[in-house]
């Protein structure tokens, strides 16, 4: 049985399915066809007769139609749902499948209404002719493309497919022109897209495009209809039964249905139609156990999650809980501690207080040693209680007991063996300046006079300017203020008409931390003889600060202080010995290379180059021969070069 189009719309042509399997034409030439007769409303049966006898089609294969869009994204998945399908829905409706099946794509060709020209849309109409008919060569181009893709689905899979294409106008109606085709092609099995691939939700049962309701309501009864959606049979529209005229009327008379005609074909279709849908429904099923699996995975993953995290929380609320402990201690630990340093500093305090209290009353009360007193306090002039010997004298540490406690003092018995005048000691005792070490008492013994000094425990700046490595070098700050404190006790001293005569690096004394200087041995000069005081000058290591004035003359004048001062100055500069050092830096300077003569056990100069400078001249005028060009130590050029130093 089969059913053919007994029309064929004028100007437009179709391929003949029973022809060519693999050739289509269209009647789209770039022309909206006018060929269709068909107004909306059920298309007459009068076009989809039987045609008896009549068995062509049976040789070429049983056909379905399917109705595919230009997308063929959009389409390609109701294609492949025919093509797994293809078997079952030949056989609905009783046929046997006779050869192979031929898919016939069924596309109705709307060209646009407006082109776009130059980046903007224009109705056709407006458009030069020679434009259109480029543009809708460009349009079946494209449409050709579709249904080659189409086509090519269905030869993977060796299925023959031909293309029907039916053009409408640009407002014409798609499912007019799907209906046509129909017809024309004598399609019995339709499949049609039910509604947008995006519509599509598994509850759908029914077309929603309003061409597939179309479709639905107008096809001939008697063609078979599937609507699929993304791929997914969402219904069917059952063929109607076919009874001829005769038995019809027999059976209208009789009451009853022909059962060969209408009772098997009904079965037939509707065990297959069942089978369609006890498959989808199955499909349906096992989608839903995966998606239930896949769901109970993620739960239980999430569960183990969930677990692993709590066993988390609980190990860091325990941490959390041990360190609050450990803190609530460490608090404890740091408040006692910090009571007992308060209780600690309180008592240093006192202890320090009582200990200037005491200085201060031995520094009032002591002036006079016994012999005795002074062989107590330095055990008898024991060697291990030597600090050094100069040329006046040996240097003892001794402490003197007052009252209950004990004072560190360094005591220098001198060499000569004269006694010291109480008038002059007490003169001395007087000068009292921070950076002069101070003078506490003497014992004026005639077979061991001596002088008490306040003990500084840092050793000297003669120490600090060796290379030792077991000491650390004075650093260019501390050497700078060195030289501004020596300068601040000569001018003291020359206030007070004590010329020191014997500054050198070894009498500059250190606080502990080297946080200050103090000049040793001030006024010294003035208990000495003047033929001692020259013989000890002349001293190997003190020569060389020795004011050439001085020895001409013998006499001693505060520019003599200067001129040591200027050596002293020459050697924190370079950290050189002092014989020819003055020559050596004055070559220096007149070369400009004052930077390579600065001591680099000192750091990287912190000063500017010009300060280098400023501090070489300083240095070389204090040691100039005539004591009449040397600087005045309390004048302006001196102090303006020691302070800038103090800036930094
Ligand atoms: N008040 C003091 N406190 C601590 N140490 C001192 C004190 N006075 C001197 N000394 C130490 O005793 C050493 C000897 O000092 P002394 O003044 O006798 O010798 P000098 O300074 O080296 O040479 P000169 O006798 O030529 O001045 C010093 O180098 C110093 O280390």
């Amino acid at each position: 049985m089969f059913f053919r189009t007994t029309t064929t719309p004028a100007g437009g042509e179709t391929a003949d399915v029973s022809r060519s399997t693999r050739t289509w034409s269209s009647s789209s030439t770039g022309r909206v066809s006018s060929s269709s007769s068909l107004s909306s409303g059920m298309i007459s049966s009068g076009a989809y007769e039987q045609q008896e006898g009549d068995d062509s089609n049976e040789e070429a294969g049983l056909v379905v139609g399917v109705a595919v869009g230009k997308e063929v994204k959009e389409c390609k998945a109701n294609l492949k749902w025919v093509l797994s399908n293809l078997d079952a829905v030949i056989t609905t409706g009783g046929d046997k499948m006779k050869g192979n099946a031929t898919v016939v794509l069924l596309h109705v060709h709307r060209p646009a209404k407006t082109i776009p020209f130059m980046g903007a849309s224009f109705p056709a109409e407006k458009l030069h002719e020679s434009e259109v008919s480029a543009f809708r060569q460009a349009e079946t181009q494209a449409m050709t493309r579709a249904m080659a893709k189409y086509r090519a689905i269905c030869a993977k899979v060796k299925v023959a497919a031909v293309c029907k294409v039916e053009t409408v106008s640009g407002d014409g109606d798609v499912a007019q022109g799907i209906l046509r085709l129909v017809v024309q092609n004598g399609i019995r099995r339709l499949v049609v897209g039910a509604a947008a691939d995006k519509r599509y939700s598994s509850k759908m049962r029914a077309p929603s495009s309003r061409t597939a309701v179309s479709v639905q309501q107008q096809a001939h009864p008697q063609c078979a209809i599937w609507f699929l959606c993304k791929g997914n049979l969402v219904c069917t529209r059952p063929p109607a039964v076919v009874v001829d005229a005769a038995e019809s009327h027999g059976q209208q008379a009789a009451g009853a249905q022909h059962p060969s005609a209408s009772g098997g074909h009904r079965l037939c279709w509707d065990d297959n139609h069942h089978h369609l849908q006890q498959q989808q429904q199955e499909e349906d099923i096992q989608s839903i156990f995966a998606e239930a699996q896949v769901l109970r995975r993620e739960r239980e993953r999430r569960d183990e999650q969930v677990a692993a995290l709590e066993a988390q929380l609980v190990s860091s609320k325990r941490v959390i809980q041990d360190l609050q402990e450990k803190l609530s201690e460490a608090h404890c630990l740091v408040f006692t501690l910090e009571r007992e340093q308060e209780e600690l500093r309180r008592q240093r305090d006192a202890a320090l207080r009582e200990a200037a209290a005491l200085r201060d009353r031995l520094l009032e009360e002591l002036v006079e040693l016994s012999y005795e007193e002074l062989m107590e306090a330095t055990q008898n002039l024991d060697e291990s209680l030597r600090l050094g010997q100069g040329g006046y004298g040996t240097v003892y540490r001794a402490v003197l007991q007052s009252q209950s406690h004990g004072v560190a003092v360094a005591i220098k018995v001198l060499n000569n063996q004269h006694a010291l005048q109480q008038q002059q000691v007490e003169a001395l005792r007087k000068l009292r300046h921070p950076n002069v070490v101070p003078l506490l008492g003497a014992c004026s013994a005639p077979q061991a006079p001596a002088l008490v000094y306040e003990y500084l425990p840092a050793g000297s700046l003669d120490d600090r300017l060796i290379a030792d490595p077991d000491k650390k070098p004075l650093l260019w700050p501390e050497r700078t203020r060195i030289a501004a404190e020596v300068r601040s006790a000569l001018i003291f001293l020359h206030d007070n008409g004590v010329v020191h005569g014997h500054l050198k690096p070894p009498n500059v004394l250190l606080t502990t931390s080297s946080s200050s200087s103090k000049l040793a041995d001030s006024g010294l000069c003035r208990l000495l003889e003047p033929d001692v005081l020259m013989h000890c000058t002349l001293s190997a290591n003190t020569v060389a600060y020795v004011d050439p004035e001085f020895l001409a003359s013998g006499e001693l004048r505060p520019t003599s202080d200067a001129y040591a001062f200027g050596v002293l100055l020459l050697r924190l500069l370079t950290g050189r010995p002092p014989m020819g050092l003055a020559r050596h830096v004055r070559a220096a300077l007149t070369e400009g290379r004052v930077a390579d003569i600065l001591d680099a056990s000192a750091g990287d100069w912190p000063y500017t180059p010009e300060q280098a400078e400023q501090l070489a001249h300083l240095a070389l005028s204090c040691c100039e021969m005539a004591s009449h060009n040397r600087p005045d130590l309390a004048g302006e050029m001196v102090a303006h070069t020691l302070q800038s130093f103090a800036t930094i």
